[in-house]
């Protein structure tokens, strides 16, 4: 069994649970729910922003803990002042470390900028709650979904207003999963069965693309050069977690990373 089926097997328990303490009514009612949301694709295509989407990633199946003496309002300010695009947080508790609570959280310290729920949707109860806990994005990461499955989830998320960022590792993943209600393709560098990385991942798949997707490079991104690579081979977005949560002042980090990057 991999990391990612031990994932998996135990969302099926949350989402269970999830369902059983909170009704969609009452997600529904939620204060978030009447918010209309940012759009991925239009604060990737800002040119006033970076192209970052910056992670709130305490701890991870692959690292263990990465940095858990940080406030998510204090970074996740700092992200966005840095010009982040879209800023990722983390809700799963049992792997990361998250909370749905850390989303609300950089929500009401963040109105200007698109949230992405980072967990692992299974179920369509998952897209309602990201809604109602103030993401923009959800992530829907093909090697652990049907064809089917993207389909239902994207059209549910776009009828609500919420961007969607299909993820795939592979060829074949991308081409079994590519959907016209979704915008944005992100290319995962972990291969998060055994967890290696290779930002190669993204090079090779970038021409299989098709254009009319925006494309986001995520995971083992450390240094300004890769993104300038990237960005020739057509990458808009750069998904980077551990590199800025590692330091003792996340936000500083990515400030740091930004000058540089901009020449500064
Ligand atoms: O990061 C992990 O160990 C991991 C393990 C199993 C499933 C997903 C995992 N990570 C999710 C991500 O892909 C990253 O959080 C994200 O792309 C940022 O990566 P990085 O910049 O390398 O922290």
């Amino acid at each position: 069994m991999t990391i990612l089926d031990k994932i998996v097997e135990q969302k099926k328990t949350e989402v269970e649970a999830g369902k059983a303490r909170f009704s969609y009514t009452f997600l529904e009612e939620s204060e978030y729910f009447t918010r209309q949301p940012h759009s991925l694709k239009e604060f990737l295509l800002n040119p006033e922003r970076t192209g970052i989407i910056a992670e709130f990633k305490r701890k991870s199946p692959s690292k263990g803990i990465i940095n858990d003496q940080v406030s998510v309002e204090e970074v996740t300010k700092a992200y966005n002042a840095s010009g982040a695009s879209a800023i990722s947080v983390l809700t799963d508790r049992n792997f990361f470390m998250g909370r749905k609570l850390d989303l609300t959280r950089a929500r009401n310290a963040n109105t200007d900028v698109p949230l992405l729920r980072k967990d692992f949707i299974i179920d369509e109860y998952q897209i309602i709650e990201a809604k109602a806990v103030g993401a923009d994005i959800i992530l829907l990461i093909a090697a652990i979904l049907t064809p089917e499955q993207i389909k239902a989830f994207s059209a549910l998320a776009k009828s609500i207003g919420l961007s969607v960022l299909l993820e795939v590792h592979n060829l074949e993943e991308l081409q079994r999963s590519m959907d016209p209600n979704v915008e944005v393709i992100g290319v995962n560098n972990r291969n998060l069965a055994d967890f290696t990385v290779s930002v190669e991942t993204s090079f090779a798949l970038a021409e299989h693309i098709p254009s009319d997707f925006l494309k986001i490079s995520e995971s083992a991104i450390s240094n300004t050069n890769v993104i300038k690579k990237l960005r020739s081979a057509g990458f808009n977005g750069f998904l980077i977690g551990e590199n800025f949560m590692r330091q003792e002042d996340p936000g500083k980090a990515m400030a740091e990373f930004v000058a540089e990057l901009r020449g500064n």
